[in-house]
């Protein structure tokens, strides 16, 4: 009588934490269209931009929980993960600053950073998958509050003391993309020597 095969203690990778992650980078160029085609002009389109932006980074949130919490973390999430959240953020900052709402130094900054990181961790993945470490997911945070408070039209209803609090945000969030960029370099120097 053959005997029952063991169960396979692997999750899938197409398990619903990753094609939340996967549905997020298809949708993400329908995104850049609608703030791009409204021109900067705040009208329904841009609302809409906004709204997707932070339902985005929402189900950014609710992947990796559903991930951590029913036991379905893969090395394939561990690399999609973080390069649906660059795609979702370098969209909105090179929109932002085609539009001419954000210096195009900031969006070269953080596009270098997190383009190198990205390309560093898929090199790496032959050997070992890099998951975000918890400086990277607060560079996240960051980026999207800063990115949130540009996408909305908020200053022409609560006044211009907004755009100062998006521009703090703003440094902020390319402080810790510079700091977090650093430490991914300096994590992988120290695995390279079996330091941990
Ligand atoms: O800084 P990274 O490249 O590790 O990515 C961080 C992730 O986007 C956090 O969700």
């Amino acid at each position: 009588m053959p005997s029952p095969s063991p169960p396979d203690a692997r999750p899938s990778n197409w398990n619903a934490p990753n094609v939340i992650t996967a549905a997020r980078i298809v949708a993400t160029p329908f995104f850049i269209w609608m703030l791009l085609a409204d021109g900067g002009e705040m009208g329904a389109l841009r609302w809409a931009a906004a709204i997707f932006f932070v339902v985005a980074i929402a189900t950014d949130a609710l992947d990796g929980y559903l991930a951590r919490s029913r036991g379905l973390i893969t090395d394939l999430g561990k690399l999609l993960d973080p390069i649906a959240d660059k795609f979702l953020t370098g969209g909105a900052l090179v929109g932002l600053s085609i539009l001419g709402e954000l210096p195009w130094w900031v969006t070269a900054i953080v596009l270098v950073r997190e383009i190198g990181i990205t390309i560093h961790r898929l090199f790496e993945a032959r050997s070992v998958v890099l998951a975000a470490a918890w400086m990277g997911k607060l560079k996240t945070v960051a980026q999207s509050v800063a990115i949130t408070l540009a996408l909305l039209p908020l200053a022409s209803v609560l006044g211009d003391w907004v755009v100062w609090v998006n521009i703090v945000s703003m440094w902020i969030a390319v402080a810790l993309t510079v700091a977090s960029g650093v430490d991914y370099i300096v994590t992988v120097a120290r695995m390279g020597k079996g330091v941990r």
